[in-house]
């Protein structure tokens, strides 16, 4: 897994503040019976999410891409594309008690069949919210690590992970996938 602090307070509140309130949607379970077949299974999952705002210069996706390519470069070495047209990133929020995603992987068949990198970017701080905690099986960290304002964590799009109940708060993330040929 690659963490690293990649934005600042400030950057993360511009993307905050480029939210549309109006936009929300309830997150869905889907993408393995084929292409649109989703549906919201508040069992599995239970979220809003809207697409990320880009602006004009980019921002944020532009960093991100980058700093997913200095990840791979260094630990996976995967052929990777690019963000998907198809499969543009998203920012979720957890805003009720017991909001989660229960554990998954990433990668599965239609649109995300060929997705090879996941990766979270925190854009609340592990101090505001309690639960709500990004884990991945078998891999120990503390709290803080990958709960803080700014940090990126990048993993394997078939590493089992999930985003334990949300007891107290407000979480928030840019959630996305790097996609690439596949895997051979
Ligand atoms: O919110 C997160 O940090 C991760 C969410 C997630 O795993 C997903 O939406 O696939
Ligand atoms: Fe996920």
């Amino acid at each position: 897994m690659y963490v690293n602090q990649v934005f600042s307070e400030e950057e993360c509140d511009r993307i905050l503040a480029s939210l549309d309130e109006d936009k929300w949607e309830e997150a869905m379970v889907g993408g393995i019976a084929g292409k649109g077949v989703f549906s919201v299974q508040k069992d599995y999952r239970s979220n809003y999410q809207q697409t990320v705002p880009v602006a004009n210069d980019g921002f944020p996706l532009n960093r991100i891409g980058q700093e997913i390519s200095t990840a791979n470069s260094s630990l996976w070495r995967f052929d990777l594309d690019g963000f998907a047209e198809d499969d543009l990133p998203w920012v979720m929020n957890y805003c009720r008690v017991g909001d989660h995603n229960n554990w998954h992987v990433d990668v599965g068949q239609a649109a995300t069949a060929s997705r090879k990198l996941g990766f979270s970017l925190q854009l609340t701080d592990g101090t505001e919210y309690e639960g709500g905690d990004l884990a991945f099986h078998r891999i120990r960290k503390e709290r803080g690590e990958l709960t803080r304002k700014g940090t990126l964590v990048v993993f394997p799009a078939f590493w089992l992970h999930k985003v334990a109940p949300m007891i107290a708060g407000h979480r928030k993330s840019v959630v996305g996938w790097v996609h690439g040929p596949s895997f051979r």
